[in-house]
């Protein structure tokens, strides 16, 4: 299987107008020319970083995980050179160990359990009151 296509800085660097705009995060080359006008921060931020390693610029804000995720929609290659880190893919409301975790759970069956217990609650108050009706005809 093919790897994902290796750029240098140099060919990254022909990409720095709104019309083709490329930049580097942590080792991924991303095309991200299409994502300008989408940017929350808006597009000026990142045409200034255009072309160029923006990795600190982009740690700085303190981008979201959800902007860390989309990173990776944008991502045509990885930098020459470069050793790209695992994007977590967990949302930080979620965390590994509970994300794993089977919940407990348990099954009321429908056997020859229940069919005694509905036995029982039908003819014991029957009982109880066919009793009370005996000795009230006794007693009167
Ligand atoms: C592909 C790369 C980028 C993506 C996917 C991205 C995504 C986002 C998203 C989703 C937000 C909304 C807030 C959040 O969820 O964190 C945001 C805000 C922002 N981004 Fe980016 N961004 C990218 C690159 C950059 C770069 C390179 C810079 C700076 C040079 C930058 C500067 C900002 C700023 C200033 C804000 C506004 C923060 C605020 O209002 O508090 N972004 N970005």
């Amino acid at each position: 299987m093919a790897g994902p296509r290796v750029f240098t800085q140099s060919q990254v660097a022909q990409h720095k107008s709104n019309k083709d705009c490329w930049l580097v995060i942590n080792g991924r080359v991303l095309d991200v020319t299409k994502f300008l006008v989408e940017h929350p921060g808006g597009e000026e931020v990142i045409l200034e970083v255009a072309g160029k390693e923006a990795t600190n610029e982009f740690d700085a804000i303190g981008h979201s995980k959800t902007a860390q995720k989309l990173i990776l929609k944008y991502q045509v290659g990885v930098l020459q050179g470069a050793t790209v880190p695992d994007v977590d893919m967990n949302d930080g409301v979620v965390d590994k160990e509970s994300n794993t975790k089977e919940m407990s759970a348990f099954v009321l069956k429908d056997g020859a359990n229940s069919k005694s217990i509905a036995f029982y609650e039908f003819f014991v108050p029957l009982l109880v009151a066919g009793l009370y009706f005996g000795y009230r005809c006794l007693t009167i």
